[in-house]
């Protein structure tokens, strides 16, 4: 990222108001530095050449309500800075969040979740340092030195032409820094990344690692991985200490230059003790922001490696939808639909064709990994087919605004998800405004009608069995309108007696329903069964 990347002024209003703020408190402060030497530099004459303290009292006075000044502008800075923090943070964690979420599971199951949740929370907060501590620097170090060498031009031309020269040193050994820092900072920002990926997924499977007596490997590997974070950081640190170690000494042997300079002018009369006094308390001021701006970047360069990915995320283009915002009407056809997923050698589906008529009972039946889940995903949207096409009653899907294409269907997925609540909040998730004995019919009709509708599910449905998961998810889509219902496995882990009650109601509601299934019962409950895939299933 550049120092100032136009993206964030673009995305973000609280980073335009921010650059706004400081550039007038960086030109207000310049202005202040200025006036202090100034004062500074004829208070000390007055004492040292009159000797006496006539006037001094009032040059103290300014001084003293220069400096008061610059500190109540230093504080107005933090205080800017840190409010466009966070205004910028939540801004760009609401446009990631709603991006990721238009994108769809698809395009998330490609991503690492772990890697997009450390970016939201722990990688955003890193644009802190960016914007309290080098923004602000990077504007006074636009605007302080020209002031400062200007004005020492008005007293000494030769000492403001040593500021200009060593000046730009400064800036060009920080971008030399700057590229070997890049390095750094992606690689500790990956390493951060493998990190948190594989600790989520260690405790995650820490149950199964236990059973297999596992877990004490997983803590050498967990060693490990924290180790390569570590040398990561150090190597970051240690560049940022090097480099800033550098820039002190460039301006420090700069400012000396132009001390030697002004000394000899003094010592041989060609200039007056309040010149040069000026010339010497202004020419450490010229270089400050410069060496304070090369300070900040490796603090903030993590935040910027961070804001860079949430672009990357933000600039990932959305699928095609069109505005059409009616209820999408039967039938609903598939042609020729191949899908490609990236990382797959070959099509999961290929030149798949599927007709679904209103009140039909179609089954998809076929192999495990055949992709049936996979048809599923090409109608919700989440997979956008590599050939062929997805129409309902003759126009095409992309036609439709994607939330009224979704409209058309409920969907069981293999493994529903359940949010942290009671069942029946989790059944209204279906119909918002559904009654107490709509919920609890809608888990009659799932096969769930000893559960009761206050019981907490936990975190992720935890409390419940898997099957008791799976006819919640039931009861959810059964209460919706939607006219197409999509069910994959949906009397998985239900006897068989259950089991004949769903889809006596299945087929008794006039629903259109396409299930994915194995079970003898369900295939055969069907008006047709589809078979995805290459292998034909032999249906007993
Ligand atoms: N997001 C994805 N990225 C890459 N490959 C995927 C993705 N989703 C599914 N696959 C692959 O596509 C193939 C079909 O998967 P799908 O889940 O559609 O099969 P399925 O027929 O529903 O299987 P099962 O009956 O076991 O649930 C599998 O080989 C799977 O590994």
């Amino acid at each position: 990222m550049k120092p100032l990347d136009p993206r964030l002024l673009r995305r973000a209003r609280a980073a335009r108001v921010f650059l706004l703020a400081s550039v007038l408190i960086g030109v207000t402060t310049g202005g202040l530095i200025i006036a202090q030497a100034v004062l500074l530099a004829r208070a000390i004459t007055t004492v040292v050449v009159s000797g006496t303290t006539a006037g001094v009292e009032r040059l103290a006075w300014l001084l003293a309500a220069t400096i008061l000044a610059r500190a109540v502008l230093v504080w107005l800075q933090e205080v800017v800075a840190q409010r466009s923090s966070a205004a910028v943070k939540s801004a760009l964690r609401g446009q990631l969040l709603a991006h990721a979420l238009q994108l769809g599971p698809g395009w998330l199951s490609g991503e690492r979740t772990s890697s997009l949740t450390t970016l939201l929370t722990r990688g955003l907060d890193d644009l802190d340092p960016y914007f309290a501590r080098y923004l602000p620097q990077l504007v006074l170090a636009s605007t302080v030195p020209i002031g400062v060498a200007v004005w020492m031009a008005r007293s000494d031309l030769i000492a403001a032409g040593t500021v200009l020269v060593t000046l730009p040193l400064i800036p060009i050994f920080m971008v030399l820094i700057g590229l070997a820092t890049q390095a750094h900072s992606r690689r500790r920002a990956r390493a951060l990344d493998v990190l948190a990926h594989h600790f989520a997924d260690v405790v995650a499977g820490l149950t199964t690692l236990k059973v297999f007596g596992r877990a004490k490997g997983q803590a050498i590997a967990v060693r490990r991985v924290t180790n390569r974070h570590r040398v990561a950081s150090m190597s970051s640190l240690r560049l940022a200490f090097v480099s800033s170690l550098v820039l002190e000494l460039l301006a420090s042997i700069s400012v000396a230059l132009v001390a030697v300079g002004v000394g000899l002018r003094l010592v041989e009369g060609q200039m007056g003790l309040e010149t040069a006094l000026l010339v010497l308390i202004l020419a450490p001021e010229a270089y400050l922001p410069l060496r304070q701006v090369g300070a900040h970047f490796h603090a903030s360069a993590d935040g910027v490696a961070a804001a860079e990915e949430v672009f990357r995320v933000l600039e990932t283009p959305l699928p095609a939808h069109g505005g059409r915002t009616d209820l999408p009407a039967l039938p609903l056809s598939l042609r020729g639909v191949t899908v490609q997923y990236p990382d797959r050698a070959e099509p999961t589906l290929e030149g798949f064709d599927l007709d679904l008529h209103a009140g039909e009972v179609v089954a998809l039946a076929g192999a495990s990994g055949a992709g049936k889940s996979t048809v599923f995903a090409v109608l919700l949207g989440f997979v956008a087919p590599a050939a062929g096409s997805v129409q309902v009653g003759g126009t095409a899907a992309e036609e439709y605004d994607a939330r009224a294409w979704r409209r058309l269907f409920a969907w069981v997925p293999q493994r529903p998800g359940l949010l942290e609540g009671d069942i029946a909040h989790n059944v209204r998730l279906g119909r918002p405004d559904a009654s107490h004995a709509d919920v609890r019919r809608a888990l009659e009709l799932a096969g769930a009608a000893e559960l009761d509708p206050a019981q907490a599910v936990g975190e992720q449905g935890q409390l419940l069995s898997g099957g008791q998961r799976r006819r919640v998810a039931l009861a959810r889509a059964l209460i919706t309108d939607a006219p197409v219902l999509l069910l994959d496995e949906p009397t998985a882990g239900l006897d068989a007696e259950t089991e004949a009650t769903v889809l006596e109601y299945l087929r008794a509601s006039g629903r259109t329903v396409l299930l994915v299934a194995h079970r003898p019962a369900l295939l055969a409950a069907a008006d047709r069964v589809v078979t995805v895939g290459a292998r034909e299933l032999v249906i007993a």
